[in-house]
């Protein structure tokens, strides 16, 4: 495929994620990436990434089409087709929005969020009305530390868009299938589409909403949490309230659902989710999209959720502490009043 007939694709955020993502589409060749690289810049513009894919091997120096370390317009060198959004979704410190509008072209750009959370698409539909909205589910495991890559979960996801009314669906499906084409065009990877996100949403919710916060909150992993007791005590009740969250949206999750979440990562393997990784690197955590968007449906919905309310408490006060120790947040004089539960947060 000559350059000119490539898609052209940006990914905003260079971790496991992206960074995965960056490989997956350029080895398709079918399309062109230029990602977006922060702390990483000076040393992946020098020596590359150095990755140890489960998927694509050992890659070495290896670099995407192009490096560049702020957010380029849209028009420079003709529109992106794609944005693919890879950072941690951060409302407290970050306006996902207003990084990547330069990128943006209105009515041609599509939008890829290739991250964790609930209903995280919505301020993403409102802030770019008629830009195509694809949203996807991801299992990899991946991380990413000074240009260094671990992918070690294989690169697996579900993708759908996320319907705007104002758009032709056909128009959005078009979008959705020549995305997952040249994601899957490298062979080892799989992109599956499907009709319902919102579906596959709440069913991963289930995983990171219980797992990430109470893993996060204990400094326990997986393995350790459910053999020291938490299995019964927490775990399992906090998934029976999230399943009843997402029933009372409109998404019946099956009777099985809590056992098929619970041992979804075998007891074996000791795994830390992405939130606990955060809180061994003193990184500010994805409360708002794991745990408070589902918490406010619950409200919403009128659904009790004591476990998960005082989940979310534990976590505000941790996202507190990180917060202030990364100087995002001074310590007030007075004492703050109201309960976090019942305090909408905007992107
Ligand atoms: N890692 C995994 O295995 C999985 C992750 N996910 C989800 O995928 C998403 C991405 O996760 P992950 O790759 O682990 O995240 P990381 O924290 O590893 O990477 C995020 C990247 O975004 C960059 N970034 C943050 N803000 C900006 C900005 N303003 N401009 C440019 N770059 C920025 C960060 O740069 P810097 O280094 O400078 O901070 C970092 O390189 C998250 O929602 C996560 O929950 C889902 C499934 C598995
Ligand atoms: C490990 C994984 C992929 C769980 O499905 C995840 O989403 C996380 O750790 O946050």
């Amino acid at each position: 495929m000559s350059t000119d007939s490539k898609l052209k694709v940006l990914v905003v955020g260079t971790g496991g994620v992206g960074t995965m993502a960056c490989v997956a589409l350029e080895r398709s060749g079918m399309a062109t990436v230029t990602a977006v690289l922060r702390s990483n810049y000076e040393k992946v513009l020098r020596d590359g990434f150095e990755i140890e894919s489960i998927n694509h091997g050992k890659l070495s120096a290896w670099r995407p089409s192009h490096i560049v370390n702020s957010v380029p317009e849209s028009d420079s060198d003709g529109p992106f087709d794609f944005v693919i959004v890879s950072m941690k979704t951060i409302p407290e410190i970050t306006n996902i929005n207003k990084i990547i509008a330069p990128s943006i072209t209105t009515d041609h750009t599509t939008i890829v969020l290739m991250q964790n959370g609930m209903y995280i698409e919505p301020p993403v539909m409102e802030a770019f009305p008629s830009n195509v909205i694809l949203s996807a589910t991801s299992y990899i495991g991946a991380h990413e530390r000074n240009g260094h890559i671990i992918h070690d979960d294989p690169d697996y996801f579900h993708i759908g868009a996320f319907h705007n009314p104002r758009l032709d669906t056909q128009h959005e499906k078009q979008r959705l299938d020549l995305f997952a084409t040249a994601y899957n065009g490298c062979k080892v990877v799989n992109a599956e589409v499907v009709d319902d996100i919102i579906f596959y949403r709440w069913r991963k919710i289930m995983w990171n909403g219980i797992y990430n916060s109470m893993c996060a909150i204990t400094q326990l992993d997986n393995a350790a949490i459910r053999r020291l007791g938490g299995e019964d005590s927490l775990i399992r009740p906090g998934m029976v309230e999230m399943a009843a969250i997402a029933k009372a949206d409109g998404y019946d999750l099956g009777e099985n659902i809590v056992d098929e979440m619970v041992n979804a990562t075998p007891i074996e393997l000791s795994f830390r989710p992405s939130m606990l990784v955060d809180v061994d690197k003193g990184n500010p955590l994805e409360v708002e999209v794991i745990l408070g968007n589902a918490l406010r449906i619950a409200r919403q919905k009128g659904v009790q959720t004591p476990i998960l309310d005082n989940t979310y408490r534990f976590l505000k006060l941790i996202q507190a502490r990180l917060l202030v120790a990364r100087g995002h947040l001074n310590i007030p004089e007075d004492i703050l009043t109201g309960d976090f539960i019942y305090i909408v947060h905007q992107q």
